[in-house]
C-alpha cells in the first residue's frame, strides 16, 4: 500500500496538473499563433529577413515546447482521475523532440530547413524548347507541367533525371545527419527511433501489421490497373513498356508515379463517352482563382458547416503573388487564435485545383470545428482524418452528377461506359496512389531503424515491388531518389496519406448512407445533405479528445473502429470486374523483373568514397 500515495497527495497532484493544463492551454495556443505567424510571413514572402524570424519564433516556440514536456513529464500524469487531463498530458508527454539537447534541436531544425531550401531552390535548365533559355526551371510548374503532358519519352526522361539529379545529391549527406538526429531524439523521447516516433499518433503498436494488411487487401485491384495500364502504355509507346515488366516511372504523367490520372486520355476505354475534366468549361465560364474558392466554401455551408471568417477572405493568399516569392505547394493554415485561418495555394483554373481547394478547405472546417477544444485536442483524431475529411469531400466533387449540379458539365449520361470511364479516371488517382504513400514510410521507417546504407537501391526495391515502377535511367548511391519527394526532406510523415485513402471511403460511405443515397457509392454526391454535415460537424468537433477509434465509430455510425478497406473495393467493385474481363482476355497481371531492370539501381554501384 505504501506505494499508492495517500489520497491528499494524489489530490495535489491534480490540483498541480489542472493548474499546469489551465496555463499551458493558453501559452501554447498564444506560441502557435507566434511561430504559424511568422512562418506565414516566409512562405507567402521569401525572404531572409523572414526565414530569421521564422527560425528565431520555431526556437522560442520549441524552448516553450521543452519546458512545457518536463512539466507535463514530471507529473505523475497516469493516475490522475479526470479521463481530459489525463488525456491532455498523454499527448504532451509523446509529441516533439522535446528531450533534445539545445544544440542538437537547433541542428536538426537547422537541417530541416536547409532541406526545405535545396527543395524549393533547385533549378534545371529547360528540357523543351529552344535551347540557351536560361536554367530556371521549377518543378512548379514547368517541370510538372511536362511530367503530366508531354508525350515525348525523351523530353519525359531529361526532366525526370533533370528534377531527381537536382536535389537527390544535394540532400542525401544532409538527409543521412538527420536520420541520426532524429533517432536521437525519438530515444530520447523513449521511442526505439524516429519511426516509432511518427507512428505514435496512431496510439497504436499493432499499426504496421493493419498497414500491410490494408495494402494486401488492395493489391490485387492495383495489379489488375496496373497490367490494363501497361497495356494501353505499350500500345503507345512500344518496347519502352515491356508487356510483362514495371512500368518506367517518367511515363506515367507524375514526378513521382503517384497518381496516373493525367495519362488518362491515353488509357480511358472509351474516349468517345464523356470526359471527366471541366476545366475548359472552367475557363469559358470565366473561373477566377476566388470563384473557384467560393464555390469550394458553398458545397460546405450546403451541408451546414460553416462559412469561410471574413480574415480567410482577408488574408488568405489563393494565387501566386506577382512581386515576391512564395513558397507555392497548397496548404491549409490554423493560427490557433480561434480568428485567424488561411489558405495560401498558387491556384491555376483547373478542375485538379478546384479539388484541391476543396482539400485545403476542409482542413479550414475541421480547424473551426474543433476551435472551442482544449488546445492540445484541436488537431485530428489522427494525422489521417485531417486528410480524410478534404478527400471524401473530393469523392462527392469529382461525381458528373455534382459537376453537373454546380453548372460544369452539362447532358451527362448513366449509362456503363460512362461509369466505367469514371471509375477508372477516380482509380488513376485513388487506386494509384495506394502503393506510392505505402512505400513512403516503409522506406523512411526502414532507414531509421536499419540504417543509411542503399538508400536509394532499397527505395527502388520497395518502389519496384508494390507499385511495379522502375527508374527511366539507371540510379546508384550517388543519387538520393527518395529526396525528390517534398515530404522526405520536409520531415513531414506520409503514413496520413495512406490511412486517409482507406479512411476516406470509409467516410464517405458513412456520409453517403447519412444522406439517404439509395444507389452505388461512385454516384453519390452528398452536396446540400444537411443529415450528411450534421455527422460531418460531430466528427470534426471532437478533435482529438477522443481516442480516434471512437472517432471512427462515430464516424460510421457505430458500425466499426477499425480501418477496412471493404467501402473503397464496393467503390471499385465495378471496375474490378471490367478490368479481370479486360486481363483475362489479353494480358499478364502483375510484373516480372528481369535483372536488366534490377540492373537500373543494383547495389554494386560503387559508395560514395567517406560518405
Ligand atoms: C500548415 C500545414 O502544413 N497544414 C497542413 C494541413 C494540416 O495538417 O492541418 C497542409 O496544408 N499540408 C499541405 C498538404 C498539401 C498537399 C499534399 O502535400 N498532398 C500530398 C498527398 C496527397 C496527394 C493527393 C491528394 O488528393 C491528397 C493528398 C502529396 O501531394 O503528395 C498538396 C496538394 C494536396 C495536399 C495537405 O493539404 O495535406
Ligand atoms: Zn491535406
Amino acid at each position: 500500500l505504501a506505494l499508492v500515495p495517500a489520497p491528499r497527495a494524489q489530490l495535489q497532484q491534480d490540483i498541480e496538473a489542472s493548474q499546469f493544463l489551465r496555463e499551458y492551454d493558453r501559452e501554447a495556443a498564444a506560441m502557435c499563433f507566434r511561430v504559424t505567424s511568422a512562418t506565414w510571413g516566409f512562405s507567402t514572402n521569401v525572404t531572409e529577413s523572414n526565414r530569421r524570424r521564422m527560425l528565431e519564433e520555431q526556437a522560442l516556440n520549441w524552448k516553450f515546447g521543452r519546458v512545457s514536456w518536463r512539466k507535463a513529464t514530471s507529473l505523475s500524469w497516469a493516475r490522475i482521475p479526470d479521463a481530459t487531463s489525463r488525456r491532455q498530458l498523454q499527448i504532451l508527454s509523446q509529441e516533439g523532440r522535446n528531450a533534445l539537447a539545445d544544440d542538437r534541436f537547433a541542428e536538426l531544425m537547422q537541417l530541416i530547413g536547409d532541406m526545405k531550401d535545396v527543395y524549393a531552390r533547385a533549378r534545371v535548365c529547360p528540357v523543351s524548347g529552344v535551347q540557351g533559355q536560361a536554367c530556371d526551371w521549377r518543378l512548379e510548374p514547368e517541370l510538372s507541367r511536362v511530367l503530366a503532358r508531354s508525350r515525348d519519352p525523351g523530353e519525359l526522361q531529361r526532366a525526370w533525371t533533370a528534377w531527381h539529379d537536382a536535389v537527390g545529391p544535394p540532400l542525401r549527406p544532409k538527409f543521412v545527419r538527420y536520420v541520426q538526429l532524429a533517432n536521437e531524439a525519438a530515444r530520447l523521447n523513449g521511442f526505439r527511433d524516429a519511426g516509432e516516433h511518427m507512428r505514435s499518433p496512431y496510439d497504436d503498436p499493432e499499426l504496421e501489421s493493419e498497414v500491410t494488411t490494408l495494402w494486401a487487401q488492395v493489391s490485387p485491384l492495383y495489379r489488375q490497373l496496373h497490367s490494363y495500364v501497361r497495356r494501353q502504355l505499350h500500345r503507345h509507346y512500344g518496347d519502352l513498356v515491356r508487356e510483362d515488366g514495371p512500368l518506367p516511372a517518367h511515363l506515367l504523367g507524375n514526378m513521382w508515379a503517384q497518381s496516373w490520372k493525367n495519362i488518362a486520355d491515353l488509357v480511358v476505354p472509351f474516349p468517345d463517352k464523356q470526359a471527366a475534366d471541366v476545366t475548359p468549361e472552367m475557363l469559358r465560364q470565366g473561373y477566377t482563382p476566388l470563384r473557384m474558392f467560393q464555390t469550394a466554401e458553398e458545397f460546405f455551408t450546403s451541408l451546414g458547416l460553416k462559412p469561410m471568417p471574413v480574415e480567410f477572405w482577408r488574408h488568405s493568399v489563393l494565387e501566386r503573388p506577382v512581386d515576391r516569392e512564395a513558397v507555392c505547394r497548397a496548404s491549409a493554415w490554423d493560427f490557433c487564435n480561434r480568428k485567424d485561418y488561411r489558405i495560401k495555394q498558387c491556384t491555376e483554373v483547373t478542375m485538379d485545383d478546384l479539388l484541391t481547394i476543396h482539400h485545403e478547405m476542409a482542413h479550414i472546417q475541421y480547424y473551426l470545428h474543433y476551435a472551442e477544444q482544449p488546445y492540445i485536442f484541436r488537431r485530428g483524431a489522427n494525422p489521417a482524418f485531417h486528410e480524410a475529411v478534404g478527400d471524401a469531400i473530393g469523392l462527392s466533387v469529382t461525381t458528373p452528377r455534382h459537376l453537373q449540379r454546380i453548372g460544369l458539365l452539362n447532358n451527362i449520361t448513366d449509362d456503363y461506359e460512362t461509369n466505367i470511364n469514371y471509375l477508372l479516371t477516380v482509380a488513376l488517382d485513388k487506386v494509384v496512389y495506394l502503393p506510392f504513400a505505402y512505400v513512403v514510410d516503409q522506406w523512411r521507417w526502414r532507414v531509421f531503424s536499419e540504417g543509411v546504407e542503399n538508400m536509394n537501391g532499397r527505395w527502388w526495391e520497395l518502389r519496384m515491388r508494390h507499385q511495379g515502377v522502375i527508374p527511366p535511367v539507371p540510379r546508384s548511391e550517388r543519387d538520393f531518389d527518395p529526396g525528390a519527394k517534398y515530404h522526405v526532406p520536409a520531415d513531414t510523415p506520409y503514413l496520413r496519406y495512406f490511412v486517409s485513402l482507406v479512411l476516406q471511403f470509409q467516410i464517405h460511405e458513412a456520409l453517403c448512407r447519412a444522406a439517404g443515397h439509395p444507389g452505388p457509392m461512385h454516384t453519390c454526391d452528398i452536396y446540400r445533405s444537411r443529415e450528411a454535415g450534421r455527422l460531418l460537424a460531430e466528427v470534426l468537433s471532437l478533435g482529438a479528445s477522443r481516442p480516434w477509434r471512437d472517432v471512427l465509430r462515430v464516424a460510421t455510425q457505430g458500425a466499426t473502429d477499425r480501418l477496412d478497406a471493404r467501402p473503397l473495393l464496393e467503390f471499385f467493385q465495378p471496375l474490378a470486374l471490367w478490368l479481370r474481363v479486360q486481363n483475362r482476355e489479353r494480358g499478364v497481371v502483375g510484373w516480372t523483373t528481369t535483372n536488366q531492370d534490377t540492373a537500373l539501381f543494383a547495389r554494386w554501384a560503387r559508395p560514395l568514397a567517406g560518405c
